[in-house]
């Protein structure tokens, strides 16, 4: 999509690549091993690719490789959850990208923090903030924004395209000098606050998370935690900050329609992505993309962690005793 604005960096994978699936669990060391050892595979010009984005984000804080294998593809899965009879080629294909960015690790409230998500539209879904709507524009977000945890890069791999969903994206590169100077001193002090994503809440009441900045680091370059649907200023001034960045955001975003063997690169902390509206028809044919995160490390989620899974609680428990009429 030509919208004038920065765009991903493009790699294309020329080679036909088969890939040997591993008779391991998808989630376990010995696939995630074999998905190391996999990278190998990959042209040089796509590893040096992902090593030079990794080292230093494109502007755009996003790279696109395309022509990935993703294996022999059945019918879409009405949910993500529905077990399916696909191979593993796609899934082999994620992890060892994930391996060359860091570590690759799920989130308990996400699908059971399940490391490769299925992201298909869901009838149940169609009109919510979430990765399985269709009816509505999906809205600027970082990943995970309200998330000590939150990961450092989201990976999505296109196994089925849809002409008319394009993922959006929006980098803090771009988007900076369009804010004037106070705009910009208010968004790097700690006057926000970030509610929970509901898939997180799992019937616990949400919260606004601790105070925190929008940007952060280098005033030039500086990082980004934003969410247009989650994310509050605590004054009039913050508030204001926020809509004119949210502004910013729409004025200067790009877009992705991906297609299949597309895999898209977000580097969390430099662009927002989200998702436009687009007509599934539920028969099968619709749209899917499989989701991974990444961490820099493992250290850092440890006490929250189990295995890959950062098990983090968001949201306060409901009342157990609260007053009875009776
Ligand atoms: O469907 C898309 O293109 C993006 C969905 C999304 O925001 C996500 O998976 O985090
Ligand atoms: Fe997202």
């Amino acid at each position: 999509m030509n919208t004038g604005h920065i765009t991903p960096a493009i790699v294309v994978n020329h080679v036909a690549l088969h890939f040997v699936t591993p008779e391991a669990e998808i989630g376990s060391e010995v696939f995630i091993d074999h998905a190391t050892q996999t990278l190998a595979q990959l042209p040089e010009s796509i590893r040096s690719a992902i090593a030079q984005f990794h080292q230093e984000p494109h502007v755009s804080g996003a790279l696109l490789i395309k022509g990935l294998p993703i294996g022999q593809l059945p019918e879409t899965p009405p949910t993500p959850t529905t077990p399916t009879s696909k191979d593993h080629t796609s899934e082999l294909t994620l992890l060892a990208v994930a391996k060359a960015l860091g570590e690759p690790v799920g989130y308990k409230p996400e699908l059971g923090g399940r490391l490769i998500q299925n992201l298909v539209p869901t009838q149940a879904n169609q009109d919510r903030q979430v990765s399985t709507s269709s009816k509505v524009p999906l809205m600027f977000h970082i990943e995970a924004a309200f998330h000590p945890h939150r990961p450092a890069y989201l990976l999505l791999l296109c196994l089925k395209g849809d002409a008319n969903a394009v993922t959006t994206l929006a980098s803090i590169r771009e988007v900076l000098p369009h804010l004037s100077d106070d705009v910009k001193k208010t968004l790097f002090e700690p006057r926000f606050r970030t509610a929970v994503d509901e898939s997180y809440l799992n019937g616990r009441t949400n919260v606004l998370g601790e105070l925190m900045p929008v940007l952060s680091g280098d005033t030039e370059r500086p990082t980004m935690v934003f969410d247009a649907d989650l994310m509050v200023g605590i004054d009039d001034e913050a508030q204001a900050a926020l809509m004119a960045l949210s502004r910013a955001v729409e004025a200067h975003h790009t877009g992705v329609c991906l297609e299949t063997g597309d895999l898209l690169i977000v580097d969390n902390a430099v662009a927002v992505h989200g998702r436009s509206q687009y007509n599934p028809r539920f028969d099968g044919t619709d749209r899917w993309l499989q989701r991974t995160f990444v961490v820099d490390n493992l250290q850092a989620s440890a006490p929250d962690r189990e295995g890959r899974v950062i098990m983090t609680v968001f949201g306060e428990a409901l009342e157990s005793h609260s007053p009875r009429a009776d």
